[in-house]
Protein backbone atom coordinates (compact mmCIF):
# COMPACT_ATOMS: atom_id res chain seq x y z
CA UNK A 1 0.00 0.00 0.00
CA UNK A 2 1.54 3.35 -1.03
CA UNK A 3 0.41 6.46 0.92
CA UNK A 4 -0.03 9.68 -0.38
CA UNK A 5 -0.68 13.31 1.13
CA UNK A 6 -3.04 15.59 0.29
CA UNK A 7 -3.62 19.27 1.13
CA UNK A 8 -6.89 20.80 2.52
CA UNK A 9 -5.42 24.54 1.70
CA UNK A 10 -8.33 27.47 2.55
CA UNK A 11 -7.26 31.04 1.36
CA UNK A 12 -10.47 33.79 1.52
CA UNK A 13 -13.27 31.43 2.62
CA UNK A 14 -12.09 28.67 -0.29
CA UNK A 15 -10.48 25.51 -0.74
CA UNK A 16 -8.01 24.86 -3.53
CA UNK A 17 -8.58 21.41 -5.77
CA UNK A 18 -6.87 20.45 -8.63
CA UNK A 19 -7.89 18.23 -11.61
CA UNK A 20 -5.47 15.56 -12.87
CA UNK A 21 -3.60 15.66 -16.33
CA UNK A 22 -4.83 12.67 -19.21
CA UNK A 23 -2.95 9.99 -18.65
CA UNK A 24 -2.24 10.62 -14.31
CA UNK A 25 -4.62 8.25 -13.22
CA UNK A 26 -7.39 8.43 -11.97
CA UNK A 27 -7.37 10.90 -15.41
CA UNK A 28 -9.35 14.00 -15.20
CA UNK A 29 -10.14 13.94 -11.90
CA UNK A 30 -10.44 15.86 -9.27
CA UNK A 31 -8.43 15.79 -6.25
CA UNK A 32 -7.10 17.64 -3.28
CA UNK A 33 -3.39 17.79 -4.45
CA UNK A 34 -0.07 15.80 -2.72
CA UNK A 35 1.68 12.59 -3.60
CA UNK A 36 3.74 9.61 -2.51
CA UNK A 37 5.24 9.99 0.86
CA UNK A 38 9.02 9.10 0.05
CA UNK A 39 11.47 6.78 2.08
CA UNK A 40 12.36 8.62 5.66
CA UNK A 41 9.76 11.41 5.21
CA UNK A 42 7.41 12.84 7.66
CA UNK A 43 3.46 13.03 5.99
CA UNK A 44 4.04 16.76 6.44
CA UNK A 45 7.76 16.85 5.23
CA UNK A 46 6.05 15.36 1.84
CA UNK A 47 3.06 17.41 1.32
CA UNK A 48 5.23 20.51 2.37
CA UNK A 49 7.91 19.05 -0.89
CA UNK A 50 4.51 18.30 -3.28
CA UNK A 51 2.93 21.34 -2.91
CA UNK A 52 6.50 23.35 -3.76
CA UNK A 53 6.55 20.63 -6.65
CA UNK A 54 3.31 20.59 -8.24
CA UNK A 55 2.86 24.50 -7.88
CA UNK A 56 5.82 26.46 -6.68
CA UNK A 57 3.90 27.60 -3.77
CA UNK A 58 4.88 27.61 0.09
CA UNK A 59 2.60 26.17 2.90
CA UNK A 60 3.09 25.36 6.71
CA UNK A 61 1.42 22.21 6.86
CA UNK A 62 -0.56 21.90 10.24
CA UNK A 63 -3.09 19.50 11.97
CA UNK A 64 -3.88 16.22 10.34
CA UNK A 65 -7.58 16.22 8.58
CA UNK A 66 -9.03 12.25 7.65
CA UNK A 67 -7.27 9.89 6.43
CA UNK A 68 -9.15 7.32 3.60
CA UNK A 69 -8.05 3.89 2.23
CA UNK A 70 -9.02 3.17 -1.26
CA UNK A 71 -8.16 0.21 -3.84
CA UNK A 72 -7.69 0.78 -7.39
CA UNK A 73 -6.97 -1.23 -10.22
CA UNK A 74 -3.09 -1.37 -10.06
CA UNK A 75 -2.96 0.66 -6.70
CA UNK A 76 -3.96 0.69 -3.08
CA UNK A 77 -3.45 4.47 -1.51
CA UNK A 78 -4.01 5.41 1.98
CA UNK A 79 -4.39 9.01 1.81
CA UNK A 80 -2.92 11.44 4.64
CA UNK A 81 -5.05 14.95 4.20
CA UNK A 82 -3.76 17.38 6.50
CA UNK A 83 -5.02 21.19 6.82
CA UNK A 84 -2.46 23.39 5.16
CA UNK A 85 -2.20 27.24 5.15
CA UNK A 86 -0.89 29.22 2.41
CA UNK A 87 2.66 31.44 2.79
CA UNK A 88 3.76 32.58 -0.37
CA UNK A 89 4.45 31.80 -4.14
CA UNK A 90 2.60 32.10 -7.52
CA UNK A 91 0.57 29.11 -8.53
CA UNK A 92 2.35 27.60 -11.47
CA UNK A 93 0.55 24.22 -12.80
CA UNK A 94 3.62 22.13 -12.79
CA UNK A 95 1.76 18.55 -12.53
CA UNK A 96 -2.38 19.58 -12.91
CA UNK A 97 -4.47 20.04 -15.62
CA UNK A 98 -5.91 22.70 -13.99
CA UNK A 99 -6.73 24.30 -10.40
CA UNK A 100 -9.89 26.04 -8.60
CA UNK A 101 -10.74 27.77 -5.77
CA UNK A 102 -14.28 26.93 -4.71
CA UNK A 103 -16.90 26.88 -1.68
CA UNK A 104 -17.04 24.24 0.80
CA UNK A 105 -20.95 24.09 -0.92
CA UNK A 106 -19.43 23.78 -4.33
CA UNK A 107 -17.58 20.71 -3.35
CA UNK A 108 -20.21 18.39 -4.21
CA UNK A 109 -20.25 19.36 -8.09
CA UNK A 110 -17.34 17.94 -8.82
CA UNK A 111 -15.83 14.58 -10.08
CA UNK A 112 -13.47 13.69 -7.60
CA UNK A 113 -10.89 10.99 -7.86
CA UNK A 114 -13.05 8.12 -5.53
CA UNK A 115 -10.36 8.42 -2.76
CA UNK A 116 -11.06 11.55 -1.98
CA UNK A 117 -14.92 11.35 -1.98
CA UNK A 118 -15.14 10.32 1.89
CA UNK A 119 -12.32 13.83 2.34
CA UNK A 120 -14.64 15.99 0.45
CA UNK A 121 -17.80 14.34 2.04
CA UNK A 122 -16.39 15.34 5.65
CA UNK A 123 -15.39 18.80 4.10
CA UNK A 124 -18.98 19.37 3.50
CA UNK A 125 -20.71 18.10 5.98
N1 LIG B 1 -1.98 13.47 -4.23
C1 LIG B 1 -3.16 12.87 -4.30
N2 LIG B 1 -3.22 11.65 -4.86
C2 LIG B 1 -4.42 11.08 -4.91
C3 LIG B 1 -5.56 11.72 -4.39
N3 LIG B 1 -6.62 10.90 -4.57
C4 LIG B 1 -6.17 9.81 -5.17
O1 LIG B 1 -6.84 8.86 -5.49
N4 LIG B 1 -4.80 9.89 -5.38
C5 LIG B 1 -3.98 8.84 -5.94
C6 LIG B 1 -3.52 9.04 -7.30
C7 LIG B 1 -2.26 8.24 -7.33
O2 LIG B 1 -2.56 6.85 -7.49
C8 LIG B 1 -1.70 8.40 -5.94
C9 LIG B 1 -0.64 9.48 -5.78
O3 LIG B 1 -0.75 10.36 -6.80
P1 LIG B 1 0.24 11.50 -7.23
O4 LIG B 1 0.22 11.47 -8.71
O5 LIG B 1 -0.19 12.77 -6.60
O6 LIG B 1 1.69 11.11 -6.71
P2 LIG B 1 2.97 12.03 -6.84
O7 LIG B 1 2.54 13.47 -6.78
O8 LIG B 1 3.93 11.52 -5.84
O9 LIG B 1 3.43 11.84 -8.33
P3 LIG B 1 4.43 10.81 -9.01
O10 LIG B 1 5.78 11.12 -8.47
O11 LIG B 1 3.92 9.45 -8.66
O12 LIG B 1 4.27 11.14 -10.46
O13 LIG B 1 -2.81 8.69 -5.14
C10 LIG B 1 -5.46 12.99 -3.81
O14 LIG B 1 -6.42 13.61 -3.35
N5 LIG B 1 -4.24 13.55 -3.79
MG1 LIG C 1 0.73 14.57 -6.88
Amino acid sequence: MKTVTAAILMLNGKILIARRKKGDAPEHKWEFPGGKIEPGETPEQCLKREMMEEFGVEVEVKDFFCSAIYRYQHIEIELLAYHTVYLEGEFQLNAHAEIKWITLEELKDYDFAEADIPIAHKLYA
